[in-house]
C-alpha cells in the first residue's frame, strides 16, 4: 500500500487542502462521466480491470517460443519507451544480468549508440519489439529501418518476420501498414489510450513478460490503485490528495516540483513521471516544471540549490519502507571514524539522511510531500503507475488544461522536417 503525507506541504499553504473537496468531486465526476477536455482519451481509466487478455496470452506464448533469446530490442520513444524502461529499472536486481537482456533503441538519434548496437547484435540471438502509437515517429522509425535490415540479413526474411513484434495503432500509420504487409505479430494501442498512459497495455506488458517480471503482481497493484481511486474523498483517495496538494502549491507560487528518491532504482521512474506530468500539464503557459533528483547522490550537487536557491521549489519524496538488510561493519582502527554507526543498517542511515534532509529543506522553505511505498516490487510499480495517472488527470483538470493532448511537441518536428527537406 502507499501513504501520502502532506503535513510538511500544507503548512506552507493559506488554505487547507480539504477546502478543495468540492472541486475535486466535480473533476472526479468529469473524469467518470467523460465530460472534460480530451475525454476521447480516457481509455486508460479502466485498464487495470480490462487488460486485453488475448494479447497478454499471445505475449506469453511468444516469450515461450523465443525462450532462448539473448536480447529483445525494444524500439520506441516517449510513452512508447519510458514506462517499460522505468518498470525494468524499478524491478531489477543490481548487477544481475537478465536473459533475455532488454535493450532499448529509437529513443534518440545517436549514430554512436546505433552503430555499436548493430555491432553488438551481430553475435546475439535476438528479436525486436517495435512500438509506436502513431506509427510515424522519426526516432523509432530510423532505428527500426536499421534494425530491420540487420535482422533480415542475419536470419533471412522469413525468420526475421517472425522475430519482429509490432505494437501500434489498430488501423493507421506507417508502422501499422508495414507490420501488416510483412505479417509481423501485432499488438494494438487503442485510440483512446495516449502514449504516456499506455504502460499497462502491450506497450509495457510485452517487455515486462520477456524480462520475466511478475506481471500478475504488477496488474494487482494497478487494480488496487484503481479501486482506491473510486472515491473522490480526499481523506481516502491518496492520489487526489497528492494532486490537490501539488495544485495548491503551484497556486501559491511554487513553480518546480522535484520528484525525489533515495533508491537509484527509482531514477527512471522519475523520467516516466516527468513525461506524464510535463506533457499533460505544460500547456497554455501553465503547469509545474517537473524535475527529479536522486538522493543522497544529488544532495552533493543539486542540494545547495534546493536548500538555498530561488524559493520556487517543492519536493515530492518517494520513500521506500523496506529495502535490503546490510549492516556497516565495526573496524578496530576506526580511521574513517565511522564506528559511531557501526552495526547500524545502511537502510537506517539512508532513512536518517532522508529525515534530516526533509527537516533542512522544509526549514529552508521547500515544502515536502512524502509518498511512502512498501517496497520495490511489481505490485508497487503497478500501483504507482495508476496512482500517478489518475493523480495527473485530476491535477491537470484542476489547473484547467486538457491532460491528454500535446500540441506543443509538433513545433520542433515541423522545423526538423523543414530542415531535412521532407515533402
Ligand atoms: O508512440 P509514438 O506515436 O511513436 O509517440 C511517441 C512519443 O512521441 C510524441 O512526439 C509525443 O510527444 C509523445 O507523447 C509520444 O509518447
Amino acid at each position: 500500500m502507499i501513504k501520502v503525507q502532506i503535513k510538511d506541504a500544507e503548512r506552507f499553504l493559506d488554505q487547507k487542502v480539504s477546502t478543495l473537496q468540492g472541486r475535486v468531486e466535480d473533476v472526479h465526476d468529469m473524469i467518470r462521466n467523460k465530460s472534460g477536455l480530451g475525454n476521447d482519451f480516457l481509455g486508460w481509466l479502466d485498464l487495470p480491470v480490462s487488460i486485453n487478455q488475448e494479447e497478454l496470452a499471445r505475449i506469453k506464448k511468444l516469450k515461450e517460443q523465443y525462450k532462448d533469446l539473448d536480447c529483445l530490442v525494444v524500439i520506441g520513444i516517449g510513452g512508447s519507451y519510458l514506462g517499460a524502461k522505468a518498470g525494468l529499472e524499478f524491478l531489477k536486481t543490481p548487477f544481475k544480468k537478465s536473459k533475455p537482456e532488454i535493450i532499448f533503441a529509437g529513443h534518440h538519434l545517436s549514430a554512436n549508440y546505433l552503430k555499436h548496437l548493430l555491432k553488438y547484435l551481430n553475435k546475439k540471438n535476438y528479436a525486436i519489439n517495435v512500438i509506436s502509437k502513431s506509427g510515424t515517429t522519426t526516432e523509432p522509425a530510423v532505428a527500426f529501418r536499421l534494425l530491420k535490415q540487420h535482422i533480415e540479413e542475419k536470419y533471412g526474411i522469413d525468420e526475421a518476420r517472425r522475430r519482429i513484434f509490432a505494437t501500434t495503432d489498430k488501423a493507421r500509420g506507417s508502422l501499422y501498414q508495414l507490420a501488416k504487409n510483412e505479417g509481423y505479430e501485432r499488438f494494438v494501442i487503442e485510440d483512446t489510450v495516449g502514449g504516456r498512459f499506455s504502460v499497462l497495455t502491450s506497450v509495457g506488458l510485452l517487455p515486462f513478460v520477456f524480462a520475466g517480471i511478475d506481471v500478475d503482481g504488477l496488474l494487482n497493484g494497478a487494480k488496487d490503485a484503481y479501486m482506491d481511486a473510486q472515491t473522490p474523498d480526499l481523506k481516502k483517495n491518496q492520489a487526489y490528495l497528492y494532486a490537490a496538494t501539488r495544485y495548491l502549491l503551484s497556486q501559491s507560487g511554487k513553480d518546480v516540483e522535484y520528484l525525489v528518491n533515495y533508491e537509484p532504482r527509482l531514477t527512471f521512474f522519475a523520467e516516466w513521471w516527468k513525461q506524464l506530468f510535463g506533457e499533460s500539464e505544460g500547456k497554455n503557459h501553465l503547469g509545474l516544471l517537473v524535475a527529479s533528483a536522486s538522493f543522497t547522490t544529488d544532495l552533493h550537487s543539486l542540494g545547495q540549490q534546493i536548500q538555498d536557491g530561488k524559493r520556487i521549489i517543492f519536493e515530492t519524496v518517494l520513500n521506500v519502507k523496506k529495502t535490503d538488510k546490510l549492516t556497516i561493519p565495526w573496524d578496530q582502527n576506526n580511521l574513517d571514524q565511522l564506528n559511531y554507526i557501526a552495526d547500524k543498517e545502511i537502510s537506517y542511515v539512508n532513512e536518517q539522511a532522508m529525515l534530516g534532509t526533509k527537516e533542512a529543506h522544509v526549514d529552508g522553505l521547500v515544502p515536502n510531500i512524502v509518498i511512502t511505498i512498501g517496497k520495490l516490487d511489481s505490485y508497487h510499480f503497478g500501483y504507482l503507475v495508476y496512482f500517478f495517472e489518475i493523480a495527473c488527470a485530476m491535477s491537470a483538470y484542476l489547473l484547467g488544461v486538457n491532460p491528454f493532448d500535446q500540441p506543443g511537441v509538433e513545433a520542433y518536428k515541423k522545423n526538423m522536417f523543414r530542415l531535412l527537406g521532407k515533402k
